[in-house]
């Protein structure tokens, strides 16, 4: 695996590999698994030899043997039904030995791992644009094909009635022939079970081809909404952000819906127009001209529709993220008693939508009102004009003739019709495309998944004059900032509100990479590794941590492989959170519900602990993370402190300084300068700053101190 991993240009490291190690041979799952990690694309599966011959151009492929070992299979040759396959025991440049069915049969298990590297433009890469997504649609070649042949006949049948009535009016009325009519109700009857066939069948695949869309743009938004920088969720409220994600459905239905029973209607078209022309030129130019002037009613109308609905679309977005805000901030809103501020907030941008909408709806009132008496005249008029022609033929056959335009002109008109209001829609799915693309083509994160370095981490840090500036502010949140923190120890970071402290740790993370100066780890510059094994190497525990709906051994494993419930416990336990966790009454399957209301802001915070230490991180990282913490906690967590940090790096940034004292060394940090580092005892020493921090809080602690202890002593009088 090793092997076809390098043939793709990704080294794996087997230290990496986080399957049980105790199982006799990796499952294919578990290793499938350690290759998405290393940034590969990788998927196990089952396979036949007739699937195996069929994949040619994949690159090595791993098959799992019978006893437990693997194989290389590096070619396939369908013609002579052979496969190469290599042992990974051989040497590198080992040639490849040929395999036929029966060889390979007897010791390959049928399990195979195919992988694929991401490095190539895949389409989860492709911007977001209506060709875009008209290129998935296209990607259903055969099921357009056969619905195209459905609609094709399903056309021809359309002329089948019409003929029928003309053939009834001009031969059977006229001629009296009972065995004509009985043979045109036979034909009428299997061309309607025919009709009713094809039309089942092409609602069928149409359904199909939908659902296979909505399938694949649902993974396609899903993954383009994970790979979104940070900043671009600090930046913009989660309303705002589904509302424009929902416009993808949009434009979707759009394009299997309207855009392809248009397009079907169209092809009746083809087949329609010149049946119509032949029964009576004449009508049909009208017919024809009626349409051309309804389409270029719609289309005087589109600039000015188009500007109104902006303004439509402007307004639900501002609707969606006071909604979306509303709900994610409730607590706030409740508990600060904001609700009347939110409901007249509410009431604003449901007038803004509602006066848009309004002024929306009148103009498209217009050229619908100007359509319906060309509409009229289509239905009706052309019934007049057709009976007065038909009063001054004077072969009789006209009459039928006439049946028989009635009931397919309209057939004719509507599809014009419907290609004109496609247009109309068109711009809605214009701007719903732009709303969503303002979303989804942004730039992801650079190289999360693949590309960069995959280096094994000993926890070594060093900042080189590193600034910071995050966009849209002037001041630098890091000034030339340089310290280093050798591995295995732990940095303690302090400062006044706002001095640059989260920054320091964002930055170490890659949350923020346009920094200047260097920042390493190990000696690798931080930009230059992979961006998800620098996360994956991190442990990171925040002041608010997101606990998700599931069981607590399911929230500390996070879906990470090859972790089981010892692991689980060891974590917890050096979180201080086994003895709290053991106290519910499932122990660790106790579910979570959605916002973890059945625990305690310290709780959560010992369960995020043990969430992160539990892949035992090279570094780890808490931020504030203990602020949230009742003393009682935070003093069993102080006191695994340092078993927690025995063998990492720790940052810890915190405002209650007493946590900090038995730290390595102490950072402290004024206005995104780095202003000293030492141990605590020289800092109290040395740096103004700190010393002044260290004296607010001491004095502090012996004023909240005074006041917990006086009424215990007046009670006790
Ligand atoms: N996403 C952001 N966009 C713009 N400016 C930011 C952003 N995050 C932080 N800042 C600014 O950068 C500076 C440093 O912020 P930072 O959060 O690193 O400080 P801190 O020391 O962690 O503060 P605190 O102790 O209050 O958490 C501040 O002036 C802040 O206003």
């Amino acid at each position: 695996m090793i092997a076809a991993a390098h043939f793709h240009g990704i080294e794996l490291d087997p230290r990496d590999y986080a399957g049980n190690r105790e199982a006799a041979a990796p499952s294919a799952a578990a290793l499938s698994a350690w290759l998405q990690d290393a940034g590969l694309w990788a998927k196990a599966v089952r396979l036949r030899w007739r699937d195996l011959i069929g994949l040619r151009e994949t690159g090595p492929v791993v098959l799992f043997l019978r006893d437990g070992g693997a194989a290389l299979m590096v070619g396939a040759d369908p013609a002579r039904n052979l496969v190469g396959v290599k042992s990974p025991d051989w040497p590198a440049g080992a040639e490849a030995i040929a395999v036929d069915q029966l060889r390979l049969e007897q010791v390959w298990s049928g399990d195979a791992l195919l992988l694929r590297s991401k490095r190539a433009r895949s389409s989860a890469e492709a911007p977001f644009t209506l060709g875009w997504l008209a290129s998935l649609v296209l990607r259903e070649r055969r099921l357009l094909r056969d619905i195209g042949v459905a609609s094709l006949t399903l056309s021809f049948l359309t002329i089948f009635p019409p003929l029928l009535v003309m053939t009834v009016v001009d031969r059977v009325l006229t001629h009296h022939s009972y065995s004509t009519l009985v043979l045109l109700g036979a034909l009428l009857a299997i061309a309607t079970v025919f009709e009713t066939f094809l039309g089942y069948a092409r609602r069928l695949i149409v359904l199909i081809v939908g659902t296979r869309l909505d399938a694949k743009l649902n993974l396609h938004v899903f993954n383009r909404l994970l790979r979104l920088p940070l900043d671009y969720f600090e930046r913009h409220p989660a309303g705002e952000t589904m509302h424009k994600i929902a416009q993808v459905y949009k434009v979707r239905e759009f394009l299997t819906g309207k855009l392809l029973t248009t397009f079907l209607d169209l092809m009746t078209l083809v087949v329609l127009l010149p049946f119509l022309f032949f029964l009576n030129p004449f009508l049909a130019g009208l017919v024809l001209a009626c349409s051309a002037l309804i389409m270029l009613v719609i289309l005087a109308f589109l600039r000015p529709m188009r500007s109104s609905f902006a303004e439509v679309i402007f307004a639900e977005t501002e609707k969606a993220s006071v909604l979306g805000e509303t709900v994610f901030g409730i607590k706030t809103i409740k508990s600060l008693a904001l609700e009347p501020q939110r409901n007249a907030l509410w009431d604003d941008r449901v007038a803004d939508v509602g006066t848009s909408r309004l002024a929306f709806g009148k103009l498209a009132n217009w050229p619908q009102t100007l359509i319906t008496p060309l509409e009229r005249f289509m239905s009706i008029g052309l019934v007049l004009i057709g009976a007065y022609m038909a009063l001054e033929d004077s072969t009789g056959y006209a009459v039928g003739a006439l049946f028989a335009f009635m009931m397919l002109s309209m057939r004719v008109a509507q599809p014009l019709v419907a290609l004109a209001r496609l247009i109309e829609d068109y711009e809605g799915v214009a701007l719903a495309i732009v709303e969503a693309a303002s979303v989804l083509n942004r730039p992801p994160e650079a190289d999360a998944v693949s590309g960069g370095l995959r280096p094994r981490f000993a926890g070594a840090v060093s900042f080189e004059d590193v600034s910071f500036t995050y966009a849209g502010t002037r001041l630098p949140a890091l000034d030339r900032v340089a310290f280093e923190i050798p591995a295995g120890t732990m940095l303690g970071i302090v400062g006044r509100s706002g001095s640059g402290k989260s920054t320091l740790t964002r930055l170490l993370q890659g949350i923020n990479r346009d920094y200047t100066g260097s920042l390493k780890i190990d000696g690798n510059d931080v930009r230059e590794i992979n961006l998800r094994h620098l996360r994956q190497s991190f442990g990171v525990v925040l002041q608010e941590n997101f606990l998700f709906r599931g069981s607590i051994r399911d929230n500390i494993i996070a879906g990470r492989s090859g972790l089981v419930l010892s692991d689980v416990v060891n974590a917890s336990r050096l979180a201080g959170a086994e003895e709290f966790i053991e106290r519910m009454p499932n122990g660790y399957e106790s579910l979570i519900e959605e916002g973890s209301p059945n625990l305690s802001g310290g709780q959560r915070q010992r369960l995020a602990i043990a969430r992160a230490l539990i892949t035992d991180p090279r570094i780890l990282i808490l931020d504030e993370a203990t602020n949230a913490l009742d003393p009682e906690s935070e003093a069993l967590l102080n006191a695994n402190l340092l078993r927690i940090a025995s063998g990492r790096t720790m940052v810890i940034v915190s405002h209650r300084l007493s946590s900090l004292v038995d730290s390595d060394q102490i950072l402290v940090l004024d206005n995104g300068r780095a202003v000293d580092i030492a141990p605590h005892d020289v800092l109290l020493d040395r740096c103004a700053i700190y010393r002044q921090l260290w004296s607010q809080q001491n004095r502090s602690q012996d004023h909240q101190g005074h006041i917990h202890v006086a009424p215990a002593f007046v009670g006790s009088r």
